[in-house]
């Protein structure tokens, strides 16, 4: 039996604007099947900038510099957006739904962009608990509501590779519970998560964290070894927090 391959590997990656800000630097790492990962961090740490960087979404973006290498899903990093469309699942933080357009029109869209028979949309809608807001438009929708939307769209073709920019924020207790179960029967299926979140109630479903600070990592191991050296997860968590805003 083969090794099984890393989903993602990054070495010295970095993105600077134009104006010298930089958003992430020498950041290293690799992501397996099979794991969720939680991608924490402070506000601005750079978490929204990585999660687009993986998805392909960074590149191009207008003033933004690039240095470093690294694959995804086995293509190199720079230049295969379209190639991975159907393996790779993003649900952005501000969900990326058109908001003028209803659910049903949202899902769609989305099947048809990823080649995916039009029955998908429905069957993906019902699979989410998405039929009292099929017909309404997403700019009509509560937060939750919309962030529910969004994820389900997120996985409308199966994805390998799942980056989840903020999921559970506003979501209801019973909706989280639902994202969560999700989660982890696709972690089952072997497939890698990737999820950012500030709750430290999320960061107990995931079992790997990368922690940034000022765009770098600062803390790169499982969840249970930030428990064990801190004693507590919360106060693992806060600790990461403090060490972001005292690095240079
Ligand atoms: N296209 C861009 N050009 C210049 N700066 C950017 C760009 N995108 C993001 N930034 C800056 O990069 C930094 C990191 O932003 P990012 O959204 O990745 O942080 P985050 O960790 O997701 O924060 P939050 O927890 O608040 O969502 C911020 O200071 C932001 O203003």
């Amino acid at each position: 039996m083969s090794a099984p391959e890393a989903c993602v590997w990054l070495r010295e990656l970095a993105c600077r604007s134009g104006a010298g800000r930089q958003l992430l630097q020498g950041l290293s790492l690799s992501l397996w099947p099979g794991q969720v990962y939680l991608l924490y961090g402070a506000n601005g740490a750079g978490k929204s900038s990585l999660l687009k960087l993986l998805a392909g979404l960074l590149e191009g973006q207008a003033g933004l510099r690039m240095q470093g290498e690294g694959e995804v899903l086995g293509l190199p990093l720079w230049g295969r957006r379209a190639a991975q469309r159907a393996q790779l699942g993003y649900m952005p933080q501000q969900g990326g739904l058109y908001e003028e357009l209803s659910v049903a029109e949202n899902l769609h869209f989305r099947a048809e962009v990823l080649d995916l028979p039009a029955t998908s949309a429905l069957q993906q809608a019902q699979a989410h608990g998405l039929q009292s807001v099929w017909g309404q438009r997403v700019g009509q929708l509560s937060g939750g509501w919309r962030q529910r939307v969004a994820f389900a769209a997120s996985l409308l073709a199966t994805p390998r590779l799942l980056l989840l920019d903020e999921p559970t924020a506003g979501v209801d207790l019973e909706a989280k519970a639902q994202i969560w179960a999700r989660v982890q029967a696709l972690r089952a299926a072997g497939v890698c998560v990737l999820v950012s979140s500030h709750d430290s109630e999320d960061a107990l479903q995931c079992q790997q964290l990368l922690a940034l600070a000022q765009g770098r990592l600062c803390f790169q191991g499982p969840v249970q070894a930030l428990v064990a050296e801190y004693g507590s997860l919360g106060t693992g968590l806060r600790a990461l927090l403090r060490a972001g805003v005292q690095a240079p």
